[in-house]
């Protein structure tokens, strides 16, 4: 029977993945207190990330996660443009303090997971992206790193993980993604294809291309078979930096694809999706935001400790997006929310 990717399950999955991802909180806060001794620094110097990073002897990103994270949890603030402890921190996480329980978070501090986060947050490097861990890094492919992604057997274990997500928010997708005008939809990184089955089924005169590695087409393509849509559906493989773009696609979606890189991949893969995009028609980016300000919220906080331990990325927030899709000449449209912290970033390509 052919599967139905427009109807939505009858309770909210969220709390499910909070919980999955909710061990990064632990892990963080141990480590800071525990490896890095963050909240004395900063109790003695109050500074700015930047001069944090230098601090801790790490890379920007993961300070950045890290900071985050502490931000969320109310650990942190920004005060005249430096990091200060708030005042939970300063009564309970400053060393020697009357009321620290640093001592209690100790006894995690050789916990295997968190030996392994203060090992990510060092190398700034993803899991199985060093030989030895052999594997290759699990959703990210370019020149130069070991990628999961294309041996048979783990670019299929990894491409149907992400269904259980995307079979829970492809049908919160299709239904706020406005492709009634769309003739040609381009997915970049489409996995599954889970996310374009739903919008071709909700769009009977839509075509789609899913873009993505040879192993993991595989798999979209047997998926695919399910959704009885693949007559409208062309499989493309490529690496998304370096080869053509499909041209003509009055639409392009990049679900779950930006949080896997850094800032220079972010803009560069932005601005081939903004040329490659037909004049008049939407880039549309379909992943999670955190707060402007960067402090949260928690959740997509602890799920960026996630995407940074697996991928080169983290979370961004919306603002960070904006300026990537405005200075690739695009027109950002305000967010509106589909499922499990993620949310709908059309742009516009001005006709
Ligand atoms: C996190 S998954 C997202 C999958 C799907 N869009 C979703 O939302 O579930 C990232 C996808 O990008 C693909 N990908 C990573 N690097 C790529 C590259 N250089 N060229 C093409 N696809 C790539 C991966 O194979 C994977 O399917």
């Amino acid at each position: 029977m052919t599967r139905n990717a427009l109807v939505k399950p009858q309770t909210d999955p969220t709390p499910i993945f909070e919980h999955f991802r909710g061990n990064h909180g632990s892990e963080l806060l141990t480590a800071a207190v525990a490896h890095f001794d963050l909240f004395g620094s900063l109790d003695r110097a109050p500074c700015s990330l930047e001069e944090l990073a230098q601090r801790l002897s790490i890379q920007i990103r993961p300070a950045n996660v890290l900071v985050t994270a502490l931000r969320s949890m109310g650990m942190l603030q920004i005060d005249a443009e430096r990091l200060q402890l708030t005042d939970l921190a300063r009564e309970h996480l400053v060393p020697g303090g009357a009321f620290d329980c640093g001592d209690y978070l100790g006894l995690a501090a050789q916990n295997p997971s968190v030996l392994q986060m203060v090992e990510l947050l060092k190398s700034n490097r993803p899991l199985g992206s060093d030989a030895s861990d052999g594997g290759g890094a699990a959703f990210i492919y370019r020149d130069g790193i070991a990628s999961a992604m294309e041996a048979a057997d783990t670019a299929r274990h990894f491409t149907l993980a992400l269904s259980g997500r995307a079979k829970n928010v492809a049908p919160l997708l299709a239904e706020v993604a406005d492709l009634s005008k769309a003739r040609r939809l381009l997915d970049v990184g489409g996995g599954t294809g889970i996310y374009t089955y739903a919008l071709l089924q909700k769009n009977p005169n839509l075509q789609g291309i899913l873009f993505d590695r040879p192993e993991v087409l595989k798999v979209a393509e047997e998926m695919g078979q399910h959704y009885g849509v693949m007559d409208r559906c062309e499989l493309v493989s490529g690496d998304m930096f370096a080869a053509p773009l499909p041209e003509a696609a009055d639409a392009i979606l990049l679900s779950n694809i930006l949080h896997d890189w850094d800032l220079p991949e972010c803009e560069a893969l932005i601005d081939r999706c903004a040329k490659a995009l037909s004049p008049g028609g939407q880039l549309m980016i379909h992943d999670v935001f955190l707060n402007d300000t960067l402090d949260g919220p928690l959740p997509v906080a602890l799920y960026s400790a996630s995407l940074f331990s697996f991928t080169e990325g983290r979370a961004y927030s919306a603002a960070e997006y904006r300026n990537w899709l405005e200075a690739a000449g695009l027109r950002p449209q305000p967010v509106v929310a589909t499922g499990v912290h993620c949310g709908l970033l059309s742009a516009i390509k001005p006709a």
